[in-house]
């Protein structure tokens, strides 16, 4: 391990990652509003058992604690995000101090702990009241979200100094309006371009705005997948482009160079009525880096049932976590290459990475080595990147405690420390201790 060290630079940032909704509870705590994320786990069938979030890892209660934890593990870096319903419980106007006062405390024993705070603005839990109005689908969302954005950056931005706007804008748009299986919960591919459309634009809005206000550091996550051909058929490749298109550049594309791939207007057509005169000029404002979150490559075979032309191919001998997802840590290798060659020299953070798999508590231990194998191998495949010469400047594993797994409720496990959610217990993972090791041996070494 300790030749790895060698292979990061001296100001690496490692971290560990969570979200408000998944880790918080005290959902009607503190002048907290509802979100979409309230709304849709409490409907029934729509989450796993019928999990909600409502407790979760009560984290709300228990933050000093987890602070606690991080430190004596030796994180220095915590991504973490911003309910937006507790601090403008209808989405706008009104303003809950006390929601304010949660995340004011939690970046000070950050600070304390000598932890450096990045902090996601949106990570999915949409006031509800917005909704109501539309939620993403209707402009004016982007504007209000600026609006959230700008109280965040006046009330933290002293003592935060990396942002991201969004975390997955992907996710919102396809899980929660074409397939329906993350709130809103819509089934309406025809208001997934609008929906697209307005998460980037208020990212662009909340940049512009923080280049009036801020002097750190901030961008936008989204989830990527290298794309790979399952043959050489033409078919297959064709898939392979359309797939690119539909996970990939629709966001990297407008974000970087002010347009919209051209490939997705063949799955995903649209009249460009919602674009409006310099909405691309403003989407594309400078970053200080890009967000990837990366977990899997897709192997794709063509399929024009599906809304990519495109279908999964999982090989039946490769290992695969137990979200089903394929573990290969050279994707993480071939995607940022083709980042750092398809849209320049931007500055890369891993902002998630990590692999549920079924943990097992033996004498209060979780010897969980098959997550610490997946992590030692993409730790491997970054140094890869940056000695290919990629600009990495950071690395969080998600997540540091067993969450709310959306769709999936409490059934799939990412953390690298256990939580008992009857007791509320944290146990340390063998992997979280291995992720310590590795920390002092770094911190040791530079
Ligand atoms: O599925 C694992 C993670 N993926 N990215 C977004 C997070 O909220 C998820 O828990
Ligand atoms: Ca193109």
């Amino acid at each position: 391990m300790t030749s790895l060290v060698k292979r990061f630079p001296r100001h690496f940032a490692w971290g560990v990652a969570t979200a408000s909704y998944q880790i918080e509870g005290a959902v009607n705590e503190d002048g907290r509003g509802a979100s979409i994320w309230d709304v849709f786990s409490h409907t029934p069938g729509k989450i796993l058992h019928g999990d909600t979030g409502d407790i979760a890892c009560d984290h709300y209660h228990r933050m000093r604690e987890d602070v606690n934890l991080m430190s004596q593990l030796g994180i220095s870096n915590y991504r973490f995000s911003i309910s937006w319903p507790r601090i403008f419980p209808m989405g706008y106007g009104q303003k809950n101090s006390r929601g304010l006062d949660f995340y004011d405390q939690l970046t000070d024993q950050l600070l304390q702990e000598n932890i450096e705070p990045l902090v996601t603005l949106y990570h999915w839990d949409l006031p509800q009241a917005l909704q109501e109005k539309g939620g993403w689908i209707n402009r004016d969302t982007a504007f209000y979200f600026r609006d959230y954005a700008v109280t965040v950056f006046d009330k933290l931005g002293d003592r935060v100094h990396n942002w991201i706007t969004h975390n997955e804008p992907w996710v919102t748009t396809v899980a929660g309006h074409i397939q329906g299986r993350h709130a809103p919960g819509l089934k309406q591919p025809n208001v997934a371009r609008k929906v697209a459309h307005h998460l980037l634009l208020s990212h662009g809005l909340a940049v512009e705005s923080y280049r009036d206000m801020g002097k750190g550091r901030i961008g936008i996550t989204l989830n990527l997948h290298p794309v790979y051909p399952a043959s050489s058929r033409e078919e297959d490749l064709t898939a392979q482009q359309l797939h690119d298109a539909f996970h990939n550049t629709w966001f990297l594309d407008p974000v970087f160079t002010g347009t919209y791939p051209e490939e997705l207007d063949e799955i995903l057509p649209f009249d460009n009525d919602f674009i409006a005169e310099g909405d691309l000029n403003l989407i594309q404002q400078p970053l200080d880096f890009l967000g990837v979150n990366y977990y899997a490559p897709h192997r794709v075979r063509w399929n024009p049932d599906e809304i990519s032309h495109a279908s999964l191919v999982i090989l039946p001998e490769e290992p695969i976590t137990s979200m089903g997802w394929p573990v290969d840590a050279k994707g993480l290798t071939d995607l940022l290459i083709r980042i750092h060659y398809d849209y320049g020299p931007i500055p890369i953070i891993i902002t998630e990475n990590g692999a549920a798999y079924e943990d097992v508590v033996e004498d209060g231990q979780i010897h969980d080595a098959l997550r610490q194998h997946y992590l030692e191998m993409h730790w491997d495949a970054l140094a890869n990147s940056i000695e290919q010469g990629v600009p990495v400047h950071g690395y969080y594993v998600w997540s540091f405690l067993d969450n709310f797994e959306w769709a999936l409720g409490y059934s799939k496990r990412f953390g690298i420390v256990y939580v008992d959610y009857l007791t509320q217990q944290r146990i340390v993972k063998d992997s979280g201790l291995a992720y310590s090791r590795f920390l002092r041996e770094f911190y040791e070494y530079h």
